[in-house]
């Protein structure tokens, strides 16, 4: 196949010289046509979109081109050879001859004049637009004859000089001629390449986007997305901001509501930056609407551990901080969860997904625990039939094989069995009730009120000392967990800097009496009524599943059912 090359000359005289040497050139499929400097460009772009292989062309003329085309484009050097002729043709002029051009041309020119002791001046110029005030002082200095390239020919026309043209002679064809098939099939060679690898690449992964450090895109593919989920100049940002982006996961939120995992990778080549941004994502239900919540967690979690019995639950996990596998029982609110992302921060110093998932909802989770996944905190385990413990079970010997820490919370031991709570390889942890940890109650409480003055810009910043006492003496059901939530209320209803006793007492007061109400109700009628109050709260727990309702009940399904009827 030969190559269709374009020759843009920028003279007319050099098409001459072609035709002439193109009898010799076989590889070639040579085109010719006259254009100088930005008359070029237009030229060069039209010839690219018709399918040319290769241009050719010379001095500032090929340098715009290249600047514009996609193809190689070859340059007709301006040889010693054509120095020389050109010298050797001025030499017999009279009067005072310069050369003018840049100084691809005047450097060859200078050698040779000193060389050869030829009595012509030569001028270099940086820019086209120097050369035409250059002739025109030429002109006034007494200078008769100007060299040079097209554009000095042009000038020398204007003020009327005598101007000879460099030309190109057959040496820098040929070596042009030569130089384009060598560059043409090196190229063709780099694009088969480029091309096989893009499609290895869109055939092994999809979904990625690929930035330069200064956020221009290299390449993207989409299956999944029909482009890339967040704007290029929000990955710019993260590109800048985050200086050791390696393996970087993190999580967030599109505009159309879908949670979608990043995982950004920074790559090196020849000096250059790119970074590989790569997106899925994460389902966050199962066709049974179970849910896995998936977060990262940049920061280390405040644990306020002021109390010896806090202190020795914190000392006991700093001990094994790196174990893969834990057990935390307290009761509800005590804060397992987040020192299960204690945990996870630091053994990933903010790296790497934390999950959260209710054990019912594990046993039914029909993918994949995705694989940036570090931490996993199970909760709820109490809730599960006998049956579903044993399931548990054996989906948590599967994930003891993956890279990944499993965090087990219960409220209570009891009824749980052996099997999944005594393993020798479980750190087991008791996290202290509030009532235990009375020294924990002032600390949390100022923690609570500054996190809340700074996060959502409530005034109290301050409590009274006889609120505070009241909040010691309180005994806490709910533990942290409801002391934070009393606080909430309570910060979001009082207007002035300080919390007082009255408007709290007021909340802890109805927080009791909910308690009571609660139980009373409950525990109100006769020993049959209260059997059917709870066969019916299990009903509701259990979605109506009678075998999983007889199951925690520790009664066979005939029973259940004939309590039903009664
Ligand atoms: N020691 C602590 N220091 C600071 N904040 C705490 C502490 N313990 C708990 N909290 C806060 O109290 C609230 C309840 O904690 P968390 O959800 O971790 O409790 P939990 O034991 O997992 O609850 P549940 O058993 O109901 O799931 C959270 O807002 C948590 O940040």
């Amino acid at each position: 196949m030969r190559i269709k090359t374009l020759v843009i000359a920028p003279y007319q005289a050099m098409i001459h010289l072609i035709e002439d040497c193109r009898q010799e050139e076989q590889q070639l499929d040579l085109y010719m046509k006259v254009a100088n400097l930005q008359e070029a460009i237009p030229v060069a772009k039209e010839a690219e979109d018709e399918g040319f292989d290769v241009i050719i062309s010379r001095g500032g003329t090929s340098k715009l081109i290249e600047d514009v085309v996609n193809i190689p484009v070859i340059d007709i050097h301006v040889s010693g050879y054509d120095m020389l002729r050109v010298l050797t043709l001025a030499n017999d002029f009279p009067g005072k001859k310069a050369i003018v051009g840049f100084s691809n041309i005047t450097l060859g020119a200078k050698a040779i004049t000193d060389l050869l002791e030829i009595p012509i001046d030569v001028f270099t110029v940086e820019k086209a637009i120097e050369v035409d005030g250059l002739v025109e002082n030429l002109k006034q200095e007494g200078y008769e004859l100007i060299m040079g390239d097209v554009i000095t020919m042009d000038a020398a026309t204007k003020h009327n000089l005598e101007g000879i043209l460099i030309q190109s002679g057959r040496e820098a064809i040929f070596e042009a001629f030569h130089k384009a098939k060598s560059i043409y099939r090196l190229h063709q060679r780099q694009q088969l390449e480029i091309t096989l690898l893009r499609s290895l690449l869109e055939e092994a992964s999809s979904n990625i986007i690929v930035l330069s450090c200064d956020g221009s895109m290299a390449y993207q593919h989409w299956t999944d997305f029909e482009g890339c989920p967040l704007p290029l100049n929000k990955l710019h940002e993260y590109i800048q901001e985050k200086n050791n982006l390696n393996n970087d996961v993190s999580i967030f939120k599109t505009s159309e509501q879908q949670m979608v995992k990043q995982t950004v990778k920074r790559k090196v080549i020849e000096a250059q930056e790119y970074y590989l941004f790569q997106y899925s994502l994460v389902t966050t239900h199962n066709a049974h609407q179970q849910n896995i919540h998936v977060e990262t967690i940049s920061q280390q979690p405040m644990i306020i551990s002021n109390s010896q019995a806090m202190k020795r639950c914190m000392n006991l996990i700093e001990k094994n901080v790196n174990h893969d596998q834990w057990l935390l029982i307290g009761s509800e609110g005590t804060g397992k969860k987040l020192l299960s992302q204690y945990i996870h921060y630091k053994q990933n110093y903010g790296q790497g997904l934390y999950a959260s998932i209710a054990a019912g909802s594990l046993l039914l989770l029909e993918r994949e625990i995705d694989s940036d996944i570090k931490t996993l905190y199970i909760n709820e385990i109490e809730t599960l039939s006998p049956n579903e413990m044993k399931k548990l079970t054996t989906i948590l010997d599967h994930l003891k094989m993956e890279n990944l820490t499993i965090v087990l919370s219960l409220t209570k031991e009891e009824e749980i069995p052996h099997s999944l709570i005594y393993d020798n390889d479980l750190v087991r942890v008791q996290i202290p009730s509030l009532q235990d940890r009375k020294d924990d109650i002032r600390p949390l409480t100022t923690y609570f009120i500054a996190a809340f003055h700074g996060q959502i810009g409530t005034s109290v910043i301050k409590m009274k000392e006889d609120a505070m006492e009241l909040l010691e003496e309180y005994s806490w059901p709910g533990n942290v967990a409801q002391l934070r939530s009393i606080l909430h209320t309570a910060v979001l209803e009082e207007k002035g800097y300080v919390l007082g006793k009255k408007l709290l007492q007021q909340y802890v007061e109805e927080q009791k009496e909910e308690a009571n109400t609660v139980d009373k109700e409950f525990l109100s009628g006769t020993l049959e009524t209260i059997e059917k109050r709870i066969i019916e709260h299990i009903m509701e727990e259990e979605n109506h599943n009678q075998t999983r309702v007889a199951e925690r009940l520790g009664i066979n399904r005939s029973t259940l059912w004939r309590k039903l009827k009664q």
